[in-house]
């Protein structure tokens, strides 16, 4: 490959006045953090107020609270480019803007999102964008280690091959080992990722990409970036979606490092407050509840639910029969829902019109017999003797309040009277309330569920479109835990059914557990920002942590909700975000998006994702066809087209599997090449397990500490997961495997997103078997390795990796 540009090698001379740069920017970033510092202890200090005063001065804090967050986290790493410019003038980039000493100063140091940047990132020798010099600073611990530098003038070759800005910074951040966690690559970034996180596109942009070609890199930092150019977002949130927990604990560091406290990260399985969904389904089962069709099924489940009774219904109340029929019941509840009233939101109309129906019903009927005996007695008794003698009786049967008075009463006022009596009585009475019950219950999204997978009537009652087999494939037992495609449809319910009780209460217990929190992180921000012997800072009068404690602070700011807006978002299903990143996309059912729209009706949306990589039964193999339900044809398509991760060596191992899924893909080409090509070993069935253990091991010891992942099929995880572990001491595995341990097994599904230093994919027949769409998990197993891979079979080699064999004999 040739470089774009020539590099001069770094002088000491240099070194030294980039030293002195960063001493000065440490230094003014000091003094911004202690003034910060100091305006958050006045606002702790202040007394209190009245409750708008209190919520200004929560938010005022919050606001302080972060902006200390976002220069703490700019720490590592703070400036690490220059860029020369041929007029003369020199810019400093860096994870954050720090201004000059004087406001008419120039800026000490650019933001790396800033528009002033941008040639840092796009800067070629073919065109320079009026740049002279691009020098990358690779620094630790305040320290100036290394410059590398490009410069564009005087260049007489234009390049021939893969273009790549700041080449040495680049191919030093790919060198280095893995430590389990993702890195931010601000550094780093390439001309066509930054094309994409700058991308002003507003709608919907799907970014398709092999794999190690920064899919994810690219989604972080368009999150980061769409952040500090809108700041609307910042109130509204930004949500990132990956597929699993572990994946998300692989990127969690990403954004947080980056200063940005307004993003959610969350797993599919978490989108449903409330629940964490981990467990997985039975794939056909997965795809049917992945389906359109389950917004129907639950639908109807929801009708049944509400009065839609076969015959009419006999309520035996007030001692007599009332009978509701099926029509009047069946235009109470269209009048209820009318407009599209949700289920337990329609339920106060719905009883309104029964208890009216029955308390009309009740006084009328009693109002007959009362007549009748009026009619009677008139021409028999004595109409004041017989008050007398049945007024204890009459008492006695329909209560206190009913006098032998009302017998002579006039008709309309004293049905009038009678039925406002029952109305009263009918919301405490047991009958009337077991009839609303049953013919109106109160529904909660998981109750819905249950039954509707538990009782295979239900399920044929609402889910006619489904053959029996696949309705079959949905029952569970009651007690089954929540599943990952169970969380859209958990969604889709509640937001059929409308408010419910009890997740406002839990959020109300999480809100005031979050002010505690957050009290108690501002009293240690501002006993840390105080100096660590516990003076005071240079003018600073008080420590916030001497005058309240985090429970006084708490309930003094309990009128503002002090949460950042990624903990409030995460708690409130109804929480709309001004911009949703999914990464991992191809695996995401109709559902899930149908989910995600709800959280974002603006519909902006970055969608990154491999179509080849699809290994979800419910998600798709084609972008068009996964997208038009929900974004028709308005959503645009960039490309991403180098790998990062995976050398050349091993990114050939994977091509026959890449074009067994489709003929007309090509992975995307490597960066780097030069790894030992990928190896390939027979065993037998007995002594895999022993010689997998015996192969990782292996792999750990060459890694010099690196990370090494074995991937198993899923139906062997736990018996070769032990194995390994024997041998292997500190072992992780499984959904809620350690990605910092040296060594880890996991599933396909687990590893998705991921890289190692190392990788052994073991017995690649049974992950081909595992799942439908088997070729694609394959494909992800051999394309995780950023150093080497190692294939070991029981048995024969499937025909895709033949090739391997080939190449190790
Ligand atoms: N500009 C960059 N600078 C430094 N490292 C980079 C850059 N772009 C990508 N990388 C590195 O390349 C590797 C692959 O990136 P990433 O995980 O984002 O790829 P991906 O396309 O999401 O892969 P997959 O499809 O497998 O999920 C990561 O280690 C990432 O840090």
């Amino acid at each position: 490959m040739t470089s774009s540009s020539l590099e001069r090698p770094a002088q000491q001379a240099d070194r030294e006045r980039e030293q002195d740069r960063l001493d000065l920017l440490h230094q003014q970033v000091g003094v911004l953090r202690e003034h910060i510092a100091r305006e958050l202890r006045i606002v702790l200090r202040e007394s209190t107020g009245t409750a708008q005063g209190q919520v200004e001065r929560g938010a005022t804090a919050e606001r302080l609270t972060r902006r200390l967050a976002a220069l703490d986290a700019a720490e590592n790493g703070l400036c690490f480019g220059r860029l020369d410019r041929m007029t003369g003038d020199r810019l400093y980039i860096g994870r954050i803007g720090v201004p000059g000493a004087e406001p008419d100063d120039d800026p000490l140091l650019i933001d790396w999102r800033a528009p002033a940047a941008r040639p840092f990132y796009t800067a070629t020798a073919a065109a320079p964008q009026g740049v002279r010099l691009r020098r990358h600073l690779h620094t630790r611990n305040r320290r100036v280690l290394r410059v590398d530098d490009e410069l564009f003038a005087d260049v007489s070759t234009v390049p021939d091959d893969i273009q790549l800005s700041g080449e040495a910074a680049l191919l030093a951040a790919l060198r280095q080992s893995k430590t389990g966690r993702m890195q931010d690559a601000v550094a780093t970034l390439q001309a066509e990722q930054d094309r994409i996180v700058r991308s002003p596109h507003a709608g919907v942009m799907v970014v398709q990409g092999s794999p190690g070609t920064g899919k994810t890199v690219v989604a972080l930092h368009r999150a980061a970036y769409l952040l500090y150019t809108h700041q609307r977002l910042e109130r509204s949130g930004v949500l990132v979606v990956g597929p699993n927990s572990v994946f998300l604990d692989y990127i969690g560091q990403v954004l947080p490092g980056l200063g940005e406290t307004s993003v959610l990260l969350s797993s599919v399985g978490g989108l449903y407050p409330g629940v964490l969904a981990r467990a997985e389904d039975h794939p056909g089962a997965a795809e049917i509840k992945g389906r359109l069709v389950m917004a129907d099924v639950l639908e109807t489940a929801v009708r049944a639910r509400q009065a839609a009774v076969t015959g009419p219904v006999d309520v035996a109340i007030g001692g007599e029969l009332i009978r509701l029929t099926r029509r009047f019941l069946a235009d109470a509840a269209a009048r209820a829902t009318e407009g599209g009233v949700q289920h337990n939101l329609a339920r106060p109309a719905f009883r309104e019109a029964v208890f009216d129906e029955l308390a009309g019903r009740l006084a009328r009927v009693i109002g007959d017999i009362e007549a009748g005996f009026e009619e009677v007695l008139a021409d028999q008794v004595d109409v004041e003797a017989l008050e007398r003698a049945v007024g204890k009786d009459l008492a006695s049967v329909f209560g206190e309040d009913v006098s032998v008075y009302d017998i002579r009463a006039q008709e309309p006022i004293e049905f009038a009277e009678r039925k406002a009596d029952w109305l009263d009585k009918l919301p405490h009475d047991p009958v009337a309330r077991k009839l609303m019950d049953s013919l109106w219950p109160v529904l909660t999204p998981e109750g819905l569920l249950t039954e509707l997978f538990t009782d295979p009537d239900r399920l044929a009652e609402a889910a006619p479109q489904l053959t029996e087999a696949e309705r079959a494939l949905l029952l569970r037992e009651p007690t089954a835990p929540w599943t990952l495609s169970d969380v859209s449809l958990l969604d889709e319910a509640a937001e059929l059914l409308g408010f419910d009780d009890r997740a406002e209460t839990e959020r109300a217990a999480a809100r005031r557990a979050a002010q505690r929190d957050y009290a108690q992180g501002v009293l240690d921000i501002a006993r840390a920002s105080h100096g660590e012997d516990g003076t005071a800072g240079a003018g600073a009068q008080l420590n916030a942590a001497d005058l309240v404690t985090a429970e006084q602070l708490a309930e003094w700011h309990g009128a503002a909700d002090l949460r950042t807006v990624a903990e409030r978002a995460a708690a409130d299903r109804s929480w709309v975000f001004g911009h949703v990143i999914a990464d991992e996309a191809q695996d995401v059912s109709p559902m899930t998006w149908r989910l995600l729209v709800r959280r974002c009706p603006t519909r902006s949306f970055t969608i990154v994702g491999d179509a080849a990589q699809s290994s979800d039964a419910a998600g798709s193999t084609s972008w068009q066809q996964a997208l038009e339900p929900f974004f028709g044809t308005r959503w645009r398509r960039e490309d991403l087209t180098v790998n990062y991760r995976t050398p050349a060596e091993i990114v050939s191992a994977s091509r026959p599997v890449l074009e067994a899924i489709a003929a007309d893909l090509a992975p995307a080409r490597a960066v780097r090449d030069g790894a030992a090509p990928p190896r390939c070993e027979r065993t037998t069935t007995q002594e895999f397990p022993a010689r997998l253990a015996a192969v990782a091991a292996e792999a750990a010891r060459g890694g010099e500490g690196g990370r090494v992942a074995v991937i198993v099929p899923s139906a062997t995880l736990e018996r070769l997961a032990t194995a390994v572990a024997a041998e292997i001491p500190g072992t992780s595995w499984g959904a809620d495997a350690d990605l910092e341990q040296g060594v880890v097994v996991l599933n396909v599904r687990q590893v998705k997103g991921l890289e190692f230093d190392s990788v052994v994919v073991a017995d690649p027949q049974g992950i081909l078997d595992g799942s439908a769409r088997g070729l694609s998990d394959l494909y992800v197993a051999l394309t995780r390795a950023g150093q080497s891979l190692h294939v070991l079979h029981p048995g024969p080699l499937p025909d895709v990796l033949r090739h391997l064999a080939q190449e190790a004999t």
